[in-house]
């Protein structure tokens, strides 16, 4: 679970988390839409112990970040640009990063790729790819361990409907193993689709996004009488 309680945090005086409390159960989704530079990043930063909070405290799976000094345990991350080594296939990289934990094969590594669309057996290296090629090996190494926290900022970015599928469906399967999800972006389109919930990003501070679900026909056809008959 990932709890924020009264997290604030200044850069340089300027404040760019305003107050903000947070909890995401297992098996949820949580959607972030905001404007550029509202704090997006910022948020999913702090949950991923990547910045520590002004005040306030964000506790991952039972770690007070803070307190410990600790990254989240079991932490899957797509946050800006993802690099990975220039000269080395998709497949070495992903094989690359996955050495660090070894907590999956090479063959759970290969079916990833191919969850995101990849071919594991291609042979062009990274530098090669196209852009949603690129988005795709980010998402396919932020899943890739199956984590039980997993942090997606801008994830449609340069993908294709194919990409935005495939994406959906590593999401829904993510939830029912039960993580905890947040994906910050501006397609709402997306969101709406994905996440449980959704949250509005306004100069730093959260708040309920409001709905801008289309009504019920018959609600705009009352909407409609109405206006009529006035
Ligand atoms: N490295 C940094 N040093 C200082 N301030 C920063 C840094 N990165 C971001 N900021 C500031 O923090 C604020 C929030 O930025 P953030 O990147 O979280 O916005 P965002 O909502 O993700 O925007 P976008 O939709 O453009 O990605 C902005 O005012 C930005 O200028």
């Amino acid at each position: 679970m990932i709890e924020l309680l009264n997290v604030c945090k200044f850069i340089k005086s300027r404040e760019v988390l305003r107050d903000v409390s947070l909890s995401i159960e297992s098996g949820e989704v949580v959607g972030i839409k905001g404007a550029n530079g509202s704090g997006k990043t910022m948020l999913l930063r702090s949950i991923a112990g990547l910045i520590y909070p002004t005040s306030g405290s964000v506790i991952v799976d039972g770690v007070n970040l803070r307190e410990s000094a600790a990254f989240p345990p079991s932490i899957g991350l797509l946050i800006e640009n993802p690099s990975f080594l220039p000269h080395l296939t998709g497949l070495k990289n992903c094989e690359l990063l996955a050495s660090i934990k070894d907590v999956v094969t090479n063959k759970q590594i290969s079916q990833c790729l191919m969850d995101v669309g990849l071919d594991p057996q291609d042979t062009r290296t990274f530098n090669k790819y196209s852009l949603g090629m690129k988005q795709r090996l980010g998402l396919a190494a932020a899943f890739m361990e199956q984590p039980h926290v997993v942090l997606l900022d801008e994830p449609t970015n340069a993908l294709d409907e194919e990409g935005i599928e495939l994406l959906s469906s590593l999401v829904r399967k993510s939830r029912e193993r039960g993580a905890c999800i947040a994906i910050a972006s501006h397609d709402a389109l997306v969101l709406e689709t994905i996440a449980d919930k959704i949250y509005l990003m306004k100069e730093g501070a959260l708040q309920p996004a409001s709905s801008t679900a289309i009504p019920p026909v018959d609600q705009q056809c009352a909407g409609t009488q109405a206006e009529e008959a006035a």
